[in-house]
C-alpha cells in the first residue's frame, strides 16, 4: 500500500489579506511560494517520492504542486486535476473580509459559516464579481453539479468519488500519491480517512504548505490517526493561525 501525502497550498494573496476565497482563483503570495518550496524540500529530505500528483483546478494548488515538485526535482511526475479537489465554495462570502464579517454577523454565525459541517453560507448570485458562473474551466460540468455555495458535507460528497475513482487505485497499486489541494477539501478528506465526527471536524484546521503523510492499511484506514506532518512544530503554530483567522 502506498503512502498518501496531503499538501495544502501555500499562503494565497487573499489568505494574507484575510478574505474568504473559496472558488475564486487567487494566486500564491510570496510567502506562499516560499512555503510551497519548503514543502517540496521537506518531501525530498524525508525521501518521499510520489508516483503521481493530484491537484484542484485552482492556481494556488496547481502552483504549490509545481513549486514543490521543482524543489524536490520531481517535475516529471504525472499530474491529474479535478474540480472535485477545489476549495469549498464559500457562496456569497467569497471576496468578503473575514474580520468584518465576524464583526457584522457575530462570532457564532461567523464560525457556523466557517466550520459547521452542514450549514452553507448564502449562495452567490450569478452576476456577482466573485461568481464562477461562465468560467470556461467548468464548462463541461453538468449545471446541477456547479455549486453556488457549499458546506463541508457537500465537499465530502463531491470529493469522495474522486478519492475512490482516481486516488485509491493508485494507492492500491503501491504508489505514493501527492494531493495538493485546499484547507477545506483536505479537511473533507481527513474527515473521511480518520472517521472524524461531524462535530469534531469543526475543530480541525490544516496549515499551508506543510506535507501531511498518511501510511494506510490495506482497507485504506490510516495506520496512525491524523497522519504525520513532516514539520510538526511549524504545523502547530500554523494550525493556530488558521484557526484564528478573522479574530485579530
Ligand atoms: O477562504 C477560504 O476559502 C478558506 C481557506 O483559505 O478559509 P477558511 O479557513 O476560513 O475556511
Amino acid at each position: 500500500m502506498g503512502k498518501l501525502v496531503l499538501l495544502r497550498h501555500g499562503e494565497s494573496v487573499w489568505n494574507a489579506e484575510g478574505l474568504f476565497t473559496g472558488w475564486v482563483d487567487v494566486d500564491l503570495s510570496p510567502t506562499g511560494e516560499a512555503e510551497a518550496r519548503k514543502g517540496g524540500e521537506l518531501l525530498a529530505a524525508a525521501g518521499i517520492r510520489p508516483k503521481a500528483v493530484h491537484t484542484s483546478v485552482l492556481k494556488r494548488a496547481i502552483r504549490t504542486a509545481n513549486i514543490a515538485l521543482d524543489a524536490a526535482d520531481l517535475h516529471w511526475l504525472p499530474v491529474e486535476r479535478s474540480w472535485r479537489l477545489n476549495e469549498r465554495h464559500y457562496g456569497a462570502l467569497q471576496g468578503k473580509d473575514k474580520a468584518q464579517t465576524r464583526e457584522e454577523y457575530g462570532e457564532e454565525q461567523f464560525m457556523v459559516w466557517r466550520r459547521s459541517y452542514d450549514t452553507p453560507p448564502p449562495p452567490i448570485a450569478d452576476g456577482d464579481p466573485y461568481s464562477q458562473h461562465g468560467d470556461p474551466r467548468y464548462a463541461d460540468l453538468p449545471p446541477e453539479l456547479m455549486p453556488r455555495t457549499e458546506c463541508l458535507a457537500d465537499v465530502v460528497d463531491r470529493m469522495l468519488p474522486y478519492w475512490y475513482d482516481a486516488i485509491v487505485p493508485e494507492l492500491a497499486a503501491g504508489g505514493t500519491v501527492l494531493v495538493a489541494a485546499h484547507g477545506n477539501s483536505l479537511r473533507a478528506l481527513v474527515k473521511h480517512l480518520d472517521g472524524v465526527s461531524d462535530e469534531a471536524i469543526a475543530g480541525l484546521n490544516i496549515p499551508t504548505g506543510i506535507p501531511l503523510v498518511y501510511e494506510l492499511n490495506d482497507d485504506f484506514t490510516p495506520r496512525k490517526a491524523g497522519g504525520e506532518y513532516l514539520d510538526p512544530e511549524a504545523a502547530k503554530d500554523a494550525i493556530e493561525a488558521v484557526k484564528n483567522q478573522g479574530s485579530k
